[in-house]
């Protein structure tokens, strides 16, 4: 093994590349923010976009999972609207609520208005990262963004949106003006994931969230494509690329297909299943956040069941199947987090 800093030799780059961790590495996606008090505490009358702007919490934000639980990584504080946000787009995050768009996109001039950002319109984010990474010294830390297909929904829709009426009426309707669309939204994705690994992030995670509404047949038309052009680009920074979804069982293998070097999976297709459908390549996931309300004598048998199925996989990274509740309790979060880490010990 080639590795040198302590960084290199983190389980959860070490486990990303399919290579054996002294345990198995865990962290959980939202893991900053709403179920931690002394997030609401920092955040107390400052505006998402204003928290995401400021260096000094962002930093703080995104260190105080990592004290709280002891993860393995670190994801950057900020939201996969706040590059739109950044580079002057009109959309707001209502708090209990999510993105909402002030112009939904119906055309080509909807369209023209999204830009990707450029790192002059973002320096907060490259001072923000490049102190985490002093901070954080051998924890590393996720960038991330949202895909083409899960922010052109809220772009297109408005705002959160069950069945994606709209969005799938253009892209089988208008596929040209939703081939544009995507197609800007991965330079979107692009740009801000370039930023982030220039500042120093050690890997990067693309949210497709909402992808499981489409069909196979629909992912690959409308939608791969795109995915794959943000894979692709970033390749030559080296770092390992995650691509994670929410109902994506059936995609499974067209997610890994685009570019993926690392497959999140939610709780509903076991790991070992998983690693039939994409691969022999690493996979995240997959405790359902709903058993963190279960009780632990719950929760330990099916952590232990994940380990277990993970084995199968070349490398396995350890998080819920999706994001941590907003009123899940942080103690049970912690007890999690070093529950896998004992337990996988090698
Ligand atoms: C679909 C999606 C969004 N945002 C995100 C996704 C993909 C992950 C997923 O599937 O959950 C990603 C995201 N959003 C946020 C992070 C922070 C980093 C982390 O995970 O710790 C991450 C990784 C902060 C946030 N993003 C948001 C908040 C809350 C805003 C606030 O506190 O004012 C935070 C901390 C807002 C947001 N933004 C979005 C939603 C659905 C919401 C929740 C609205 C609510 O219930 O309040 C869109």
């Amino acid at each position: 093994m080639s590795s040198t800093s302590p960084l290199d030799r983190s389980p959860y780059l070490l486990a990303a590349r399919g290579e054996r961790a002294p345990h198995t590495p865990v962290w959980f996606m939202r893991q900053a923010g709403r179920a931690l008090p002394e997030y609401h505490k920092v955040r107390e009358g400052i505006t998402m976009l204003e928290s995401c702007k400021r260096p000094d919490l962002v930093v703080e934000i995104t260190l105080q999972p990592v004290r709280r639980y002891g993860v393995d990584a670190a994801i950057f504080f900020s939201d996969i609207v706040t590059p739109l946000q950044f580079a002057g787009y009109d959309i707001e995050i209502k708090p209990g609520v999510g993105p909402v768009a002030a112009d939904p996109i119906r055309d080509a001039a909807g369209v023209a208005a999204v830009r990707p950002v450029t790192a002059a319109d973002v320096p907060f984010t490259t001072e923000a990262i490049q102190q985490l990474v002093s901070d954080l010294g051998g924890t590393p830390l996720i960038g991330f963004a949202g895909a083409p297909f899960t922010l052109a929904s809220y772009l297109v829709e408005g705002g959160p949106s069950k069945d994606f009426a709209k969005t799938k009426a253009m892209m089988h309707g208008q596929p040209d003006l939703w081939h544009a669309l995507a197609d800007r939204l991965a330079e979107v994705a692009i740009a801000f994931l370039s930023v982030q690994v220039e500042a120093g992030a050690s890997a990067i995670q693309l949210f497709d969230s909402w992808a499981g509404g489409l069909s196979p047949r629909d992912y690959e038309r409308f939608v791969l494509p795109h995915s794959a052009k943000v894979f692709e680009a970033l390749k030559p920074y080296g770092v390992p690329r995650v691509h994670f979804g929410v109902n994506t069982g059936e995609l499974l293998g067209l997610m890994s297909a685009a570019g993926a070097d690392v497959v999140g999976v939610d709780w509903r297709v076991p790991l070992d299943e998983a690693v039939r459908r994409v691969g022999p390549k690493p996979l995240q996931g997959n405790l359902d956040p709903a058993l963190l309300f279960a009780g632990w004598d719950a929760i330990e048998p099916e952590i232990d069941r994940i380990l277990e199925e993970g084995k199968a996989a070349p490398g396995h990274i350890f998080n819920l199947g999706h994001g941590v509740p907003p009123n899940a309790d942080p103690e049970v979060l912690a007890r999690v987090a070093k529950y896998v880490q004992t337990r996988s010990a090698v």
